[in-house]
């Protein structure tokens, strides 16, 4: 069978037998799958039901069996029609003279993944108008593919700049939200919600690159629709970066990590295939994640004692491995909480290859529960919260489109108590950190500032400070107190870091 051509469209009879599997070879008797068909498979179950694309697409990519180039096409284009879904529906709407509502669902998704081809890959324009009507005929029926073949004439006829500037203009000027939202392909609130964080942030106006400096919040919005690089982490005492590194295949792309000491950034590499990940000694890990624990863990505490901590919300433990390895060089004892059972078991998982006698217990409580049992017990403590997750869009193409504006307000009440446990677990004059992987001001500094203000053995300490400490080269808000990292500016999720003593 020969294989699929996929910037044509068509079989390519010049390499015929070449049609490998990513294990092995394709029996001869099963047709080659089409990298558009199972785009829209996908696209479909995630547009219609719950399901997440990272873990549907390598289910769907495993059994088409396509080759490697076949596989990298439709990851690309289920990916980029996630993301881009807001402005593809625009353009859509524009070309074909109607509603979105007023297009079937199934029409709509094939739609969405012919424009995503005509605006953002390097597909030829007959290519894209055709296999999108192929694909209607299969999908939808053979009546709607006259209704897909004019759509798709009117998309391809522009380019994505021209498009961009039609749709985003038919938005009025005094709806700056919005025409930022199409641009950018995000609901207007969440536009809302990263720019009202990124002016309490308090970064220098001249903080970043140029592009950073010129449009922070185009940068910001941008930022979200690029895929992340893979992030590792070295734990300290059990694997150095340098040991790391060299365990990379041989042509393995990597960095060292711009503001981690033990972060290492690769490309194309399956982290699973390393033997250090898969011992325990490296894991993958955001460096916004890395720094959250660092934060704490050279957070200033006041006294001697600094034997004892706690991280409270844990699974799945990224942080806790990070937070362990560095408490076993204090010799120091972390204990962990997890109260989904499965999460904790990951904790567990995270935590293998550490010293022994570093982890306390994993319970698997509410952490509200813990501050009155654990009283004044604990040096250190890590509140990572439960939140909307409105800081790693990124990482989920289709979270934006799922997400609400009560998502942001809805988990208010539980931070709050899980940081008043915090501080009540904790001695006086040891530290909380309250974490969370959100930017949006309700989850963040409105939790702290509203804790603060309902109790006197608390104070807020200078976070930047801490992380000035740690590495001098991290953009760092230039007023005291907490850091928000943005993707723009950091390259990480979007960590929200506050340093809390009791006293
Ligand atoms: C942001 S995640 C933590 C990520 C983790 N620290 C890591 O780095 O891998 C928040 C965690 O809080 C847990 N959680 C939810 N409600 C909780 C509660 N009442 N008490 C403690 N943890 C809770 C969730 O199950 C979830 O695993």
């Amino acid at each position: 069978m020969p294989e699929f051509d996929f910037r044509s469209g068509k079989r390519d009879s010049r390499r015929p037998g070449r049609a490998k599997t990513t294990r092995g070879r394709r029996p001869a008797n099963k047709p080659a799958a089409d990298p558009r068909a199972i785009a829209y498979d996908v696209t479909s179950r995630v547009s219609t039901s719950d399901s997440f694309t990272n873990l549907l697409l390598p289910k769907a990519l495993a059994s088409a069996g396509m080759d490697a180039r076949g596989n990298a096409f439709a990851t690309e284009l289920v990916y980029g029609t996630q993301r881009w879904r807001g402005l593809l529906d625009a353009v859509i709407v524009s070309a074909a003279k109607r509603p979105a509502t007023d297009i079937d669902d199934t029409v709509l998704d094939v739609l969405r993944i012919g424009t995503f081809q005509a605006l953002f890959m390097n597909v030829p324009d007959h290519a894209v108008v055709s296999k999108s009507v192929d694909l209607a005929r299969s999908k939808a029926g053979a009546r709607s593919a006259g209704f897909v073949n004019a759509v798709m004439h009117r998309v391809v006829a522009r380019s994505r700049q021209e498009w961009e500037s039609i749709v985003v203009s038919r938005i009025g000027k005094g709806r700056p939200a919005e025409r930022l939202g199409v641009r950018y392909s995000h609901p207007a609130w969440i536009v809302e919600e990263l720019e009202k964080a990124w002016n309490a942030a308090g970064y220098a106006a001249d903080a970043g690159s140029q592009d950073v400096v010129d449009d922070p919040i185009g940068a910001m919005l941008a930022a979200d629709n690029e895929a992340p690089d893979v992030t590792l982490v070295a734990r300290p005492g059990l694997v150095t970066r340098d040991e790391l590194i060299a365990q990379l295949p041989d042509r393995a792309e990597h960095e060292s990590g711009r503001w981690s000491p033990y972060a290492v950034r690769v490309h194309g590499v399956n982290p699973e295939r390393l033997a250090y990940v898969r011992a325990g000694l490296a894991g993958v890990e955001d460096e916004g994640s890395q720094l959250a624990a660092l934060a704490l863990a050279y957070a200033p505490i006041e006294g001697d004692k600094d034997s004892s901590w706690l991280d409270m919300c844990a699974g799945p433990g990224g942080k806790t491995a990070l937070l362990g390895s560095l408490a076993a060089q204090r010799h120091a004892v972390l204990n962990a909480n997890e109260p989904s059972a499965h999460r904790a078991r990951l904790v567990r998982d995270n935590v293998r290859a550490l010293p022994d006698g570093t982890i306390g217990e994993v319970w698997e409580r509410d952490g509200r529960e813990l501050g009155a049992e654990h009283a004044g017990e604990f040096d250190r403590v890590l509140v990572d919260a439960p939140c909307s997750g409105l800081g790693s869009l990124r990482r989920r193409p289709e979270a934006r489109w799922r997400k609400k504006p009560e998502d942001i307000t809805e988990l208010a009440e539980i931070q709050r108590a899980l940081l008043n446990s915090a501080l009540d677990a904790t001695r006086f004059g040891g530290t909380v950190a309250y974490v969370t992987c959100s930017p949006a001001l309700a989850e963040t500094r409105a939790i702290v500032d509203a804790v603060l203000a309902s109790r006197k053995d608390a104070e807020r300490l200078d976070a930047a400070a801490v992380l000035r400490a740690v590495n001098p080269a991290i953009p760092l808000p230039e007023r005291p107190g907490d850091v928000q990292l943005f993707e723009h500016l950091h390259g990480t999720d979007q960590m929200f870091i506050s340093l809390i003593r009791k006293h």
